[in-house]
């Protein structure tokens, strides 16, 4: 089989072929249906404690475009759904070629025009990829954050900035030291739907405990153009990497609000 990617020929619908867990009960995305959530009184606030990192590269790997630092310096997340410590790994993007699609968890069937994607690992493994394989949904927290048209973000800049430098697969740039990567996320991290899910691309494992925010973040048109200058390693825009909603079978989303 092709390389899994996202045309016709390897997209999501050939995905099981190589995984055969595409086709199991914890799968993401999913569509948070507002009806069929349940507030629990129970959910804390998440603290994300995000240290600036001196070695970062902002890559294109074929299908997405990833901030990936060297090494771990420290930064993590606690509170909310986990009950340990997890460690921040990357950030990455998915995206639409027009601003009525691109988000890969959908609110009551609204797709936003992309979705922000915060990975973390369980600090009880040794590794991130222990992480993945250590089986049941406390592998990996990975925060979502729904993206729409508005104001200029003015935190995402430095990285929006760098996309036209990553146009191509398999390229990369060095992100400048001084990037503050706390300053993306919201003053509080309230407001956010949480479930038990998996990778939303192979190996699609069924290790990630999703933590997906109500409020969307805002970029400019012209930020949000910029994704769609992403090539893939067929040559043909980037845009369009999201997997479509997966069904929710026996699991319960709780939210954080009423
Ligand atoms: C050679 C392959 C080795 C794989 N081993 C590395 C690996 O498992 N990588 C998967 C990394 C990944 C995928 C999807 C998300 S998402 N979109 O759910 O946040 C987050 C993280
Ligand atoms: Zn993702």
């Amino acid at each position: 089989m092709a390389p899994w990617g996202y045309e016709k020929d390897n997209g999501p619908a050939h995905w099981h072929k190589d995984c055969p867990i595409a086709n199991g009960k914890n799968q993401s995305p999913i569509d948070l249906i507002n009806g069929e959530v349940k507030y629990d009184s129970g959910l804390k606030p998440l603290t994300a404690k995000y240290v600036p990192f001196s070695d970062a590269k902002f890559l294109n790997n074929g299908h997405s475009v990833q901030f990936q630092p060297s090494a771990g310096n420290g930064s993590e997340l606690t509170g909310g759904p986990l009950a340990v410590k997890y460690n921040f790994e990357q950030f990455h993007f998915h995206w639409g070629n027009n601003d009525t699609e691109g988000s890969e968890h959908r609110v009551d069937g609204k797709m936003y025009p992309a979705e922000l994607h915060f990975v973390h690992w369980n600090s009880t493994n040794p590794s991130f990829k222990d992480a993945v394989g250590s089986g049941g949904p406390n592998g990996l927290a990975v925060l979502g954050f729904f993206l729409k048209v508005g104001a200029e973000n003015a935190a995402l800049k430095p990285i929006t900035d760098l996309i036209p430098k990553v146009k191509d697969a398999g390229t990369s740039v060095t992100v400048p030291s001084n990037f503050d990567m706390q300053a993306i996320l919201p003053a509080t991290l309230t407001d956010y739907y949480t479930y038990d899910g998996s990778l939303t691309t192979p190996p699609l494992a069924e290790c990630v405990k999703w933590i997906v925010f109500k409020q969307p973040l805002e970029v400019s048109a012209a930020q949000m153009e910029a994704f769609r200058s992403v090539i893939n390693r067929d040559g043909k825009p980037m845009g369009g990497n999201y997997r479509p909603p997966c069904p929710l079978h026996d699991r319960a989303v709780k939210t954080s609000f009423k």
